[in-house]
């Protein structure tokens, strides 16, 4: 059964499947059976293969040409190593796609990123409709707010979450990817007045406020309303907001939420915000509830009606939003870790190098990754070193001793490796996927890998595998016990976090794999400073020796969490989103027949944007100059590449003459 669109015609396949022979070079199908096309993106394609060694089925994502040019390189480099701190340096979170390899192109002009596969992602899973029932939409809530805890919690910012970069499996497993846009919030906050960083385009429908404002201020709360929208998308069974231009966008969503207050209207700290508000405002308004058209449950609407606020300081928090009553048969504390450090992305949108700089670093950031997992764990090591030391058990070491260099040791092929030594908090070793409250697991599933303490698990069964329907078989644990409380901090808790990330913090550079002062924390002299719950001990060189692991080597956090990682999966299959048989499974991206070289190739159905949500070219505009476009019917998809440095962002914010212009030529009218 075809998911979308209208089978191909056979002559466009047979020239996609000859273009696509070309287009994986040999030394990737050596190591790699590449078995078809699942999608294209701005920056290349994506196979599916299986790796000829191991057997395993991953993703293989070609950037196309990333050297092309300044901006195209400094993405590249940007996007590679955001992607790449999934696996290293965002530990090993269930929830967050792991980058398995990169390698390099014969050409010098291509990469490949190699990623751990999935079976589909929440767009194409919203347009087939009627798919998920409302427990798996609770579950894929569930699983976002966490994977975004644990990112907000590094103080990274994804600044891109959208259905399609929600990957799932048919166990309505989730995983996030596509970092191309991610950004340590301590970063921006730095650079928080530079015009080049402020620029900023994510994919228009998922795009907050304050955003198509022309806010300058990047806070954690883009990503919540993102995961509100991405909400409101599941309960809709389409986008909530799919404006056609930016004005439009922000209409359709002043329409539909409450109105701000002149405080809220000033937290954005948007030069002409208050305007455009004021005039949307007098607009008739259409609330949420009524826009979603059928009767919603309560929780949802209550958990969308909190993501969906204008003032982004009074939007829920992805910990908040762990507590909502909308997930809690999920909620599990220890289960949803935290970063005790702050991630700083090595490349700087506002630093400007030459093309062949860029290439050189990204090479270089290749093959740090191919040692990184092997530096990391030694650093890991020196931090638990740290801990004795703090217990006067050994002598001080510095930490900057631990830096990258891979020759005791590291990974005989040269392969990146994925730091395995840790469990969760529960020791059960297998974060969620192993873990206790996923409607996939089946509490009859017969695996000797069950962790021996996993308790009543809710049960999904598909009743009807042509209709995919499904019931709970028994109520998850938490359930039984009745949900705990739901604790709202008030929106001030999370100021301090969110005008001085990282302030308390070491900072870790995942390059280096070396923890390091912040130029904030440099001025106001907090390298020196000891955080409260546990103190900090510094080497000679005054720097500091992060919190320690817990004896099995996981990373603890103040409160006793394990933070960081979970330890290799050992998962436990059964149904959720859909059907036992793959060829039943209208989720599953189907294998298209093996072309005669042996090298299968076929379209993308299951993944290709309907035309609405592709990219569309953006011309290059001059630095810091933003172009409004009243009327475009731009489409939902930003361009990363216009947030660089050099490039300033052609769509998605508001200029003041524009939108003075508009509203007079709307006055004239
Ligand atoms: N790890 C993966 N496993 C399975 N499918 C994947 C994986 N990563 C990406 N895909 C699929 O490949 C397609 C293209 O992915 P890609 O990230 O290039 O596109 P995108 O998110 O639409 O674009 P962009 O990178 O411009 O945001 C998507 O439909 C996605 O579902």
């Amino acid at each position: 059964m075809r998911l979308f669109g209208k089978k191909p015609n056979n002559s466009i396949k047979r020239q996609k499947a000859t273009m696509n022979v070309t287009e994986v070079e040999d030394h990737i199908s050596q190591r790699y059976e590449v078995k078809r096309r699942l999608g294209k993106g701005a920056y290349g394609i994506v196979w599916k293969a299986v790796d000829r060694m191991t057997g395993e089925t991953v993703a293989i994502k070609k950037i196309f040409d990333a050297f092309r040019n300044r901006t195209d390189a400094q993405l590249s480099c940007i996007k590679t190593h955001s992607m790449s701190l999934s696996p290293q340096e965002f530990g090993d979170h269930p929830n967050i796609v792991k980058l398995l390899d990169v390698i390099r192109a014969q050409n010098d002009k291509d990469i490949y990123l190699v990623f751990e596969y999935m079976d589909t992602d929440l767009h194409a899973v919203i347009k087939k409709g009627n798919l998920l029932k409302d427990v798996h939409k609770r579950y894929v809530m569930y699983q976002l707010l966490k994977a975004t805890k644990y990112l907000h919690s590094g103080n990274v910012i994804h600044r891109d979450q959208k259905p399609s970069n929600i990957l799932l499996d048919t166990d309505c497993f989730v995983k996030l990817c596509d970092f191309g846009l991610a950004r340590s919030l301590f970063q921006t906050q730095e650079d928080a007045g530079n015009p080049a960083l402020t620029e900023y385009v994510a994919t228009r429908w998922y795009r907050a406020p304050e955003i198509l404002l022309g806010s300058s201020r990047y806070t954690k709360g883009v990503d919540m309303w993102s995961v509100g929208c991405i909400l409101g998308e599941m309960l809709l069974g389409k986008p909530l907001f799919p404006g056609t231009s930016t004005i439009n966008q922000v209409e359709k969503i002043m329409s539909a939420i409450p109105h701000p207050t002149p405080e809220d209207v000033i937290s954005i700290r948007s030069e002409y915000g208050a305007s455009v508000i004021q005039r949307m405002l007098l607009r008739p308004q259409v609330p949420l509830e009524e826009l979603l058209g059928a009767p919603v449950d309560a929780d949802a609407l209550d958990l969308l009606n909190r993501l969906l606020v204008f003032n982004p300081d009074k939007r829920l928090t992805a910990e908040q939003g762990l507590k909502h009553p909308y997930v809690a048969r999920f909620h599990n504390l220890a289960k949803e870790p935290g970063l005790d450090y702050d991630v700083i992305l090595p490349v700087d949108d506002d630093i400007q190098l030459s093309v062949t700089q860029y290439r050189n670093k990204l090479y270089e950031m290749i093959s740090e990754r191919r040692c990184g997992g092997w530096a990391q764990k030694r650093w890991h090591r020196r931090r638990r070193k740290g801990e004795e030391e703090q217990r006067g058990q050994t002598r001080r070491r510095s930490l900057s001793g631990a830096r990258g260099d891979c020759t005791d040791g590291g990974p005989p092929n040269g392969t990146a490796s994925t730091p395995k030594d840790a469990g969760t908090a529960d020791g059960d070793g297998g974060g969620d996927e192993g873990g206790n409250k996923s409607p996939s697991i089946r509490k009859d599933a017969p695996s000797t890998k069950q962790p021996a303490t996993s308790p009543v698990l809710p049960h999904i069964q598909p009743t009807n595998e042509k209709s995919g329907t499904m019931h709970v078989a028994s109520q998850p644990a938490n359930e039984k016990s009745g949900p705990g409380p739901v604790h709202y901090q008030p929106a001030n808790d999370r100021t301090g976090v969110l005008l001085s990330p990282g302030a308390q913090k070491t900072t870790y550079n995942p390059i280096t794999h070396a923890p390091m002062l912040s130029q904030l924390q440099q001025r106001n002299g907090l390298g020196h400073r000891r955080q409260p719950q546990q103190p900090l001990s510094t080497t000679a060189d005054n720097i500091p020796i992060l919190p320690s692991e817990g004896a099995n080597g996981n990373t603890v956090g103040d409160n006793g969490r394990v933070r960081g990682r979970s330890a290799p999966v050992a998962r436990i299959r059964s149904f959720s989103l859909a059907l036992a048989h793959p060829l039943n499974n209208p989720l599953l991206r189907r294998d298209e027949p093996l072309a005669p070289s042996g090298l299968t190739v076929t379209s993308a159905r299951l993944n290709q944007r309907s035309p609405s949500q592709t990219r569309e070219a953006r011309p290059q505009v001059r630095f810091s100059k933003k172009v409004f476009q009243s009327n475009a019917n731009v489409s939902a998809a930003g361009d990363p590449r216009a947030k660089l440095g050099s490039y300033a962002q052609a769509y998605g914010t508001i200029s003041k003459t524009d939108l003075d212009n508009l509203l007079r030529s709307r006055h004239q009218h």
